[in-house]
């Protein structure tokens, strides 16, 4: 059952129509945004007001393998977030929310950085109260829905991530950064905190003493430290221009698929259960458990292993 917030409590699951159950489930928690119309927030209304900001663009790239590539396209910018990709990016995440076959999204920069942060230009139009928090509830919204996808996600990063770039980072499930990179929440430096998510989901990666240092200190988090704190995953080396080695975003499709391989509707349900067990009680939690559980228990996978009777040496 859907509550109201958004969140999923239990219900009574019937063998049989598993995997379109399951679907529906990591749909359903995927779409929760957490701001509506009840928090006076009108999504109409600021997109209107973004639009008036253009720029750059979010691409989009669905693989057969079911991993998409999500770019954050505004080089002579360095990837800064103009008005008009923060609408973009709604846009990609509810077209993710309807992919059924997802299984993993790398979200990258383009041309060598990842992202700094919102557009400087934008953010001075808007820099009255009013605006800058619809502007906030619509980015918090987005990113959200981006981390509830019902998919695995890494962040590849090259170049800085800076500000809201930095934030969004915290978006995705893993990090992995590239050697030379910079993760950085210049935000105390802009005279701001994270508005977009940022500090609440930093604080649940790497613990709030660390989230401390790095909001209080903006401290540049090189792939060393991020490695320290847990805020990188892994660490990928920028190739050399010889040819044959492999480019960073394959290098990163090769480090994800260890956990993208296999069926799509067992990927979904291993975010599922970790999503809820960070999100909800621990009473829910078991419930939603129990009824993602009931989606791949007799699915296809689960009687091909049987039948196979495979061990697990
Ligand atoms: C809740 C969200 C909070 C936020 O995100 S606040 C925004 C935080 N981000 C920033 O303050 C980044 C400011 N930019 C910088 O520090 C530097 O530009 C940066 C990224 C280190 C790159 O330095 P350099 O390699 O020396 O390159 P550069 O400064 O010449 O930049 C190249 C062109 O990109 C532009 N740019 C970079 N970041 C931008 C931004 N966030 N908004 C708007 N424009 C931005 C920069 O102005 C420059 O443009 P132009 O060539 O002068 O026309």
């Amino acid at each position: 059952m859907l509550r109201q917030d958004g969140t999923v409590c239990s219900e009574a699951t019937t063998p049989g129509v598993q995997q379109q159950q399951l679907w529906s489930l990591g749909k359903r928690q995927s779409s929760g945004c957490v701001y509506s119309s009840t928090h006076g927030f009108n999504p109409e209304e600021i997109r209107e007001k973004l639009q008036a900001f253009p720029g750059g663009s979010i691409d989009l790239l669905k693989q057969e393998s079911g991993v998409a590539v999500l770019t954050i396209n505004n080089p002579s910018r360095m990837n800064a977030f103009s008005g008009s990709m923060m609408v973009d990016l709604e846009e990609r995440v509810s077209q993710l929310e309807s992919w059924t076959d997802c299984k993993g999204l790398i979200v990258q920069g383009a041309a060598g950085t990842f992202c700094s942060g919102s557009d400087l230009n934008a953010v001075r139009a808007i820099s009255n109260p009013q605006d800058g928090m619809k502007m906030c509830m619509f980015m918090q919204n987005a990113l959200t829905r981006l981390l509830r996808l019902p998919l695995i996600s890494v962040a590849l990063v090259e170049g800085r991530a800076l500000g809201g770039g930095a934030e969004l980072t915290t978006a995705c499930d893993f990090r992995l950064l590239a050697s030379g990179s910079v993760i950085q929440f210049v935000h105390k430096h802009m005279g701001l905190v994270p508005g977009w998510g940022g500090a609440a989901r930093l604080v649940r990666v790497v613990g709030s003493q660390n989230a401390l240092k790095l909001l209080g200190g903006a401290v540049k988090v090189d792939p060393g430290l991020g490695l320290q704190i847990g805020l990188a995953d892994g660490v990928l080396e920028v190739p050399q221009a010889e040819e044959g080695a492999d480019t960073l975003l394959q290098q990163a499709e090769n480090w994800l698929s260890q956990y993208t391989k296999g069926p799509a509707p067992v990927i979904q349900a291993v975010k599922k259960v970790v999503l809820s067990g960070r999100e909800l009680p621990l009473s829910e939690a078991l419930r939603t458990e129990k009824d993602v559980f009931g989606t791949v228990w007799g699915g296809p996978a689960n009687l091909q292993a049987l039948a196979s009777k495979s061990k697990h040496k």
